[in-house]
């Protein structure tokens, strides 16, 4: 297992998690991830499916406990927080979450100054012209009066983008931001993924499974395994380290590559079988269903 590499800057790391556990019933989710992210970083969790990537960033967002282990957000232990304090410390996060979808009945506008009517207390009209500009800083100027069910799947993510933005947060959580979208609106998600970090000075934790996405945007990278390896950090490292990574399931996984190894280093099931529920003979098998936890 590797660790992340050394922020180059010195800084304080924003994020900081040691050791953390997680169990759900027998089964082990989270098994020992610890890592560090340092401010203006676009840190990637990637991994397959079923690794724990979003059972991660609950833990990191505080709405779920660990069963052991540290998480430290500016600093702060957060694992034992009061709940009061936790609302308090939201008030500078961004949340991105496909299940934090817009609300329906709300309009674009009025979906964005959501945070802004709970964490600040800002009068109606200043409210209004943070919500123009944010709406603005995604290319969605002149849909703010617009429902939701009125824009297209890719304007969804950047109204949700702008909202996850409202409060200038410095530190934004975003799970799975391009999921769904053609690789045109990718690349613009993209981007503004981007401009967060490089314009606004924002730290961004991106689940995402889009290598392109990963590429092109992440300056640190952590591969959750699955498997024998299953919540471990299998590769941690720059986007250049990850690409050179030896391990055959950080090739395999970048590579999208069907017949590659999996995450067991006994090469006794491929990823792909797993995933398939195939045994080693082709056939179909209820065990590697069972055993092999993809
Ligand atoms: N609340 C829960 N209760 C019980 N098991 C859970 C719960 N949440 C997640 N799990 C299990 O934990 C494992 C990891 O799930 P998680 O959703 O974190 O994976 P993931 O890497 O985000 O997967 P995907 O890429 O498919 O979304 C899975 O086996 C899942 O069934």
């Amino acid at each position: 297992m590797h660790a992340v590499p050394p922020d180059p800057s010195g800084g304080e790391p924003i994020i900081e998690v040691d050791s953390l556990v997680r169990y759900f019933g027998r089964q082990k989710v989270l098994d020992g991830v610890s890592f560090k992210v340092y401010a203006g970083d676009t840190f990637i969790i990637m991994g397959g499916s079923g690794c724990g990537k979003s059972t991660l960033l609950r833990h990191l967002i505080g709405t779920e406990k660990p069963t052991s282990g540290s998480i430290k957000i500016f600093g702060q232990e957060i694992t034992s927080m009061h709940p009061d304090a936790m609302h308090k410390l939201r008030g500078r996060y961004g949340m991105l979450f496909q299940s934090g979808a817009l609300l329906q009945s709300l309009t674009v506008a009025e979906n964005v100054a959501l945070p802004l009517h709970e964490h600040t207390q800002l009068d109606a009209g200043l409210i209004d012209t943070v919500v123009k500009m944010k709406l603005e800083q995604v290319g969605l100027t002149g849909h703010g009066h617009k429902k939701p069910s009125e824009i297209s799947g890719g304007m969804k993510k950047r109204a949700a983008l702008a909202r996850a933005l409202a409060l200038d947060p410095p530190l934004v959580f975003s799970d799975e931001p391009t999921a769904g979208l053609d690789p045109v609106m990718t690349a613009v998600v993209d981007e503004l993924t981007q401009r967060l970090t490089q314009k606004i000075g924002a730290t961004v934790v991106v689940v995402t499974h889009d290598m392109n996405s990963v590429f092109r945007i992440g300056t640190r990278i952590i591969m959750l395994g699955t498997g024998a390896h299953q919540g471990k950090i299998l590769a941690a490292g720059t986007p250049a380290e990850i690409r050179a990574h030896p391990h055959p399931a950080v090739q395999q996984f970048i590579n999208g590559d069907p017949q590659g190894h999996s995450g067991d280093d006994s090469g006794e099931v491929l990823y792909r079988d797993a995933l398939l529920g195939l045994n080693d003979t082709g056939m179909y098998s209820r065990s590697a269903i069972h055993s092999s936890k993809p």
